[in-house]
């Protein structure tokens, strides 16, 4: 069957009912051409059959920090389940490549799909670290270098988004809404879709953007722009002007007059008065209308014309108007200036009212705050004190403005059961050979001590039996565990020919909450933003011995002459 050709597809064999990716450009030919030229001089040696196990790993956490949380391992997996090539395909291949190359290779893309291939990988969702493999992609070693382009780049920006939402969310605080508003600024409709997808999945609330709530299942949420606030001229404009009470029971006639009665009081008002004079009425015509449209969810931009002197005391009149006929105003929003002063000063204004005017609970009217938010006018705002209660936050979330990318690699670590190593210059860059199981092993008080990387038939780490975990690279860096729980962090996702049971994806609101669960077990000083302290990333001793094996087998000995 045609992959993803006009949207997402289904299966015929082995993974019935998986769909394809959600972005119909995810195809077999989007990946690098060096794949393709690679593919056929395997073919082409006879090699192209050769049993590959190929590990998919980041090498440094994003953000400055120390945790990443992996994401878009489903996308990879929608992938995997229809990767066929189309003859349309087939034919544009045939026409990139040298007329040299042999006929017979088309006839072999012809009938290549990814049922023999094998893929274990970490839970999406699961907070990960350097150097373990999120995926471990085994089969056909000319399939699987197909793939390294296309999975690449459906984890990168995955997890770099979710992680820079979880970041955003760590300092925001657990009781804050946050919103994501980041699609006019995405890197494209995709990035788009992809940012609301990840910033749900990494702890936002709720997203603007509703091809995400559509495709998802995330929570739409939003307020309203400038734009309408400055399309109105006067109160004049407003002829419809009756609205009925909450409960039905009667009809304001003139709802535009109540709201200015309200004003008026509040204008007049012991404890208000001298905050502010006369109000734009252009604005307040606005304000009135959208409560008109919306008066079980009324909200405004206060931030126009005037936040203190003019947005709020309309607001305000617009709430209190909807509270005499049983509704309760949702609140405001704030787009400039000191956001922290602001919603301080806005706070006091609602209190006051709730004191002065006898109005339960509208002290507590929500404050959401926008405008080039991130991590550090977020982590700003908390020392300074401030009243927002929701924050709205585009361009620096979805763009990873921070850091653009998270640099995820895809390693050869074994052919034909014979373990690879890449060797660097930068240690950092040495990759870890072997086909590898991974474990996280937790301490006494719950939290995860190390990630160990052990060869694929070495016996796994027991409950309450110490084990010796060992730095990859640094001899003297090691350490005795005794883990209190032990989890096998790469599960099978794809079995291929295995007969392995394959694991279920999950909804993403189940990874989403498992997800911020875990952030939440994590040790503090790993997750501060300011000088946290590195997990521990390890390899048994017998891993550890066989890298250094392996690593003085292939680098050549130098002679000095
Ligand atoms: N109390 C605060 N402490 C630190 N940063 C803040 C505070 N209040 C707002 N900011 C940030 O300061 C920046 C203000 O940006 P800028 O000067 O461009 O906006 P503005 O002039 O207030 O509004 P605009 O130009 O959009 O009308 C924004 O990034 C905002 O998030
Ligand atoms: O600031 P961000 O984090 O990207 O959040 C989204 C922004 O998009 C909207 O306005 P837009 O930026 O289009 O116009 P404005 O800045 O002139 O209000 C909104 O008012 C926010 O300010
Ligand atoms: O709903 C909003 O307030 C919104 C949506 C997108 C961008 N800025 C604001
Ligand atoms: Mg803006």
């Amino acid at each position: 069957m045609a992959a993803a050709e006009n949207g997402p597809t289904k299966v015929e064999e082995g993974a019935a009912s998986i769909d394809g990716p959600t972005n119909p450009m995810v195809t077999p030919l989007l990946t690098d051409l060096y794949q393709f030229t690679m593919a056929y001089a395997y073919w082409r040696a006879g090699k192209h059959d050769e049993r590959a196990v190929f590990d998919l790993y980041f090498r440094r956490n994003p953000f400055g920090g120390e945790f990443t949380v992996f994401a878009g391992l489903e996308e990879c997996i929608k992938l995997i389940a229809n990767f066929r090539f189309t003859e349309d395909e087939i034919s544009f291949i045939q026409a990139s490549l040298p007329a040299s190359c042999e006929i017979g290779f088309y006839d072999y893309l012809r009938q290549i799909d990814c049922s023999n291939v094998e893929i274990h990988a970490i839970s999406e969702g699961c907070v990960v670290f350097p150097k373990i493999p999120l995926m471990r992609i085994e089969g056909p070693v000319a399939v699987v270098q197909l793939l390294e382009t296309p999975l690449v780049n459906l984890i990168n920006y995955a997890s770099l988004v979710a992680t820079n939402a979880a970041r955003h969310r760590f300092v925001a605080g657990e009781s804050k809404l946050l919103l994501e508003f980041g699609l006019r600024r995405a890197q494209g409709p995709d990035g788009g879709i992809s940012a609301s997808k990840y910033c749900y999945m990494g702890g936002f609330d709720a997203t603007s953007n509703v091809a995400a709530g559509k495709l998802f299942g995330i929570p739409l949420r939003g307020t309203h722009s400038h734009a309408f606030v400055s399309s109105f001229m006067s109160s004049d404009e407003i002829t419809e002007k009756s609205l009925k009470s909450s409960d039905g029971s009667n009809v304001c006639e003139d709802f535009v007059s109540s709201v200015q009665a309200w004003l008026r009081k509040l204008k007049w008002s012991r404890l208000l008065g001298g905050i502010f004079g006369e109000t734009n009425q252009s604005e307040l015509a606005a304000f009135i209308s959208y409560a008109l449209a919306f008066p079980h969810n009324f909200l405004a931009l206060v931030d126009t014309y005037d936040v203190m002197r003019s947005g709020i005391p309309n607001f305000c009149a617009v709430a209190l108007a909807l509270y005499d006929l049983g509704y309760k105003a949702l609140g405001i929003r704030l787009d400039s200036g000191d956001l922290a002063y602001q919603s301080c000063e806005t706070r006091k204004f609602f209190q006051t009212i709730e004191k002065e005017f006898r109005v339960p609970n509208f002290g507590k009217t929500s404050i959401t705050a926008s405008n080039d938010l991130n991590e550090e006018t977020l982590d700003a705002l908390n020392k300074q004190g401030h009243e927002v209660d929701a924050f709205g936050i585009g361009t620096h979330l979805v763009t990873c403005y921070a850091q653009p990318a998270l640099g995820v690699v895809f390693k050869l670590v074994e052919i034909n059961n014979q373990p690879r190593i890449k060797l660097s210059e930068d240690v950092s860059k040495v990759s870890i050979p072997c086909k590898k199981r991974c474990y996280r092993l937790y301490g006494k008080e719950g939290y995860p001590l190390v990630d160990i990387m052990t060869g694929e038939n070495e016996p796994p780490p027991k409950v309450g039996e110490r084990i010796l975990c060992r730095h990859p690279f640094n001899e003297s860096k090691r350490a005795y565990v005794v883990p209190q729980r032990v989890e096998e962090l790469l599960k099978c996702f794809w079995p291929g020919r295995s007969g392995k049971d394959r694991e279920e994806l999950r909804p993403i609101k189940v990874i989403r909450e498992w997800c911020i669960n875990q952030l939440g077990q994590m040790r503090p000083d790993h997750m501060r933003r300011l000088n946290p302290t590195p997990y521990k990333v390890s390899v048994s001793a017998k891993l550890y011995d066989f890298i250094h094996f392996l690593w003085l087998n292939e680098a050549p000995v130098g002679e000095l002459q």
